[in-house]
């Protein structure tokens, strides 16, 4: 993490540093922070305006709770007692503080955006390269305007590859993180339906997701989604402005990319697959799903962009952690399997998770939980009816669903599953006992839903309940 003194940061931020007592100038903060109630010692604290709170409230406790300084929003009133730096924006203030770190510890940058993809592709990539470099990566989902800033700062010295997700909303964010780190190598995993309310169409997504390709440092590499055609169209439009000497690679199922699967084998312990470059090579991915095999290739991509020998990826992928709740496999005590797909949905990846359950052994139930996707826009309710369809009466036994929007999968799956197959909630605790009435060991049951409807809620009762 950075460790400064005050004067550097005040030149780092464009802030003015005053003083409370002589020699201030070289005190030396370690680590910056945004919570007080999170304070470490010696840290810089930043207050942030956000929907709730405005962290200039808090700038004192944090001073008194053992911070070094913090920084103070000019327009915010008198600063605090104690050492401050002054700011225009605390905002815009930590994300100059990044570039201005990161510009001097100059590690190379990978940079990962796409719909879906980007934390398991980030973890993979790391595991591919942590063995012959000094790694920092994205922690959690810490994907935007705030969080990289947050990344970048908490890097330590040494680091020699950052790996870096960057996530979007709108236009032009994924423009402003990819100009705060410049990347040298920049992976799109695919353009789905997340945050259509905001972009409108999937030809807006993907112009959002090419700014990465926009921000790459002259000569850098863009690994692409080749089955994804708007991302090559775009790239042909005289608006496209790619940077000088910009590489391609392509990866996709399709085998007129640069890579593909030539076999995959799914198992218990994974995904087992070889490429068209890797073809004496068997790989296994400690994740179930093909859709994850594809995000191998856009990891194997980066990994050889960085040297990284075919001997070594076995190895690289045996050392992979994965961030939990997705397409997590969670085994009961008492043997029934809870796939745990909670963290987020949409129609992409809302798919990819049914062909999991759909394509498992079970010698029990194979039961689907599946609650409201969000930020879909206008066309949100057809979207569910479309999951309702693209469940298979003949591999699923069981369909539940969470949610006002959810209960558009129950009316459409209800057509062919028929009535007494499918049961749609609004409640978790209605939902929940009749999970536990009905689930027995050997049973699969798949969780899925959008982050706000927080479906691990209830598989967390499934999995303490079962524990027996
Ligand atoms: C600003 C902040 O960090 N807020 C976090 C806070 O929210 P809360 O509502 O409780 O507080 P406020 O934001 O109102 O507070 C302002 C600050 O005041 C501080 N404070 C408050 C009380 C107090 O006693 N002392 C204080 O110092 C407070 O700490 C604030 O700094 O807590 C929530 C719960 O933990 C956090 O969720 C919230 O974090 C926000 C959402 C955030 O943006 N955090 C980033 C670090 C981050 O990267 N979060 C990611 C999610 C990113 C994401 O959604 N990505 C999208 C794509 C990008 C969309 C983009 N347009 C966008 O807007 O984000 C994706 O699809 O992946 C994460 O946490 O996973
Ligand atoms: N290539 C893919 N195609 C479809 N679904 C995917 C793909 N990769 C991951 N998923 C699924 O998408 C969901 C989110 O995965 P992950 O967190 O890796 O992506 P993300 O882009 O970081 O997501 P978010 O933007 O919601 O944070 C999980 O359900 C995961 O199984
Ligand atoms: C907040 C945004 N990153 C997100 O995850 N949206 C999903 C759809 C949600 O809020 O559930």
């Amino acid at each position: 993490m950075i460790t400064r003194t005050l004067g550097n940061i005040a030149a780092m931020c464009g802030g003015e540093l005053l003083a409370s007592e002589a020699g201030a100038v070289d005190t030396k903060i370690a680590g910056v922070v945004t919570d007080s109630r999170k304070i470490t010692p010696a840290c810089l604290f930043v207050p942030l305006a956000g929907d709730n709170f405005d962290g200039h409230h808090y700038s004192a406790a944090a001073l008194a709770a053992g911070a070094a300084s913090t920084l103070w929003q000019r327009n915010k009133g008198p600063a605090p007692e104690g050492t401050v730096i002054v700011v225009e924006d605390t905002l815009t203030a930590l994300q100059q503080l990044s570039a201005a770190y990161l510009n001097e510890i100059a590690p190379h940058v990978v940079a990962i955006t796409g719909s879906n993809g980007k934390t398991t592709t980030k973890d993979i990539v790391t595991a591919l390269l942590q063995g012959q470099y000094v790694v920092h990566k994205t922690q959690g989902n810490f994907n935007n305007h705030i969080g990289l800033p947050l990344t970048i700062l908490a890097m330590a010295e040494d680091t020699e590859i950052i790996v870096l997700e960057m996530g979007m909303s709108s236009r032009g964010e994924i423009a402003l993180l990819a100009s705060l780190a410049p990347p040298d190598v920049a992976v799109i995993t695919n353009v789905g339906e997340s945050h259509l309310l905001q972009l409108g169409s999937r030809e807006e997504i993907a112009r959002a997701k090419l700014e990465i390709a926009e921000g790459l440092k002259p000569g850098g590499l863009l690994i692409y989604n080749g089955d994804e055609p708007l991302l090559a169209e775009i790239m042909l439009e005289p608006s496209f402005r790619a940077p000088e000497g910009m590489q391609t690679f392509r990866f996709g199922l399709n085998a007129d990319n640069d890579d593909y699967p030539t076999g995959m084998m799914s198992h218990s312990g994974g995904m087992t697959f070889t490429s068209h470059l890797y073809e004496e090579h068997a790989f296994t991915l400690p994740l179930p799903g093909r859709h994850n095999v594809i995000n191998g290739l856009a990891a194997l991509a980066v990994a050889r962009q960085f040297g990284v020998a075919e001997e070594s990826i076995e190895v690289g992928l045996s050392t992979l952690k994965l961030t939990g709740m997705r397409i997590e496999v969670m085994q009961t005590a008492s043997g029934l399997t809870l796939l745990n797909d909670a963290y987020n949905a949409s129609p992409t990846s809302m798919k990819a998770a049914i062909d999991v359950l759909q394509s498992m052994k079970c010698s029990g139930s194979k039961i689907a939980v599946l609650g409201d996707m969000l930020e879909l826009g206008p066309e949100e309710v057809q979207f569910h009816q479309g999951i309702g369809h693209y469940l298979d009466p003949a591999e699923i036994d069981l369909v539940f669903t969470y949610g006002t929007l959810a209960s558009n999968i129950a009316a459409t799956a209800k057509q062919r599953f028929g009535k007494e197959r499918v049961f749609s909630f609004t409640d978790k605790a209605a939902l929940t006992t009749l999970l536990l009435n009905i689930c027995k060991p050997k049973d699969i049951v798949l969780f899925k839903a959008s982050r706000g409807m927080k479906l691990e809620e209830v598989l967390n009762n499934l999995n303490t309940h079962y524990q027996t």
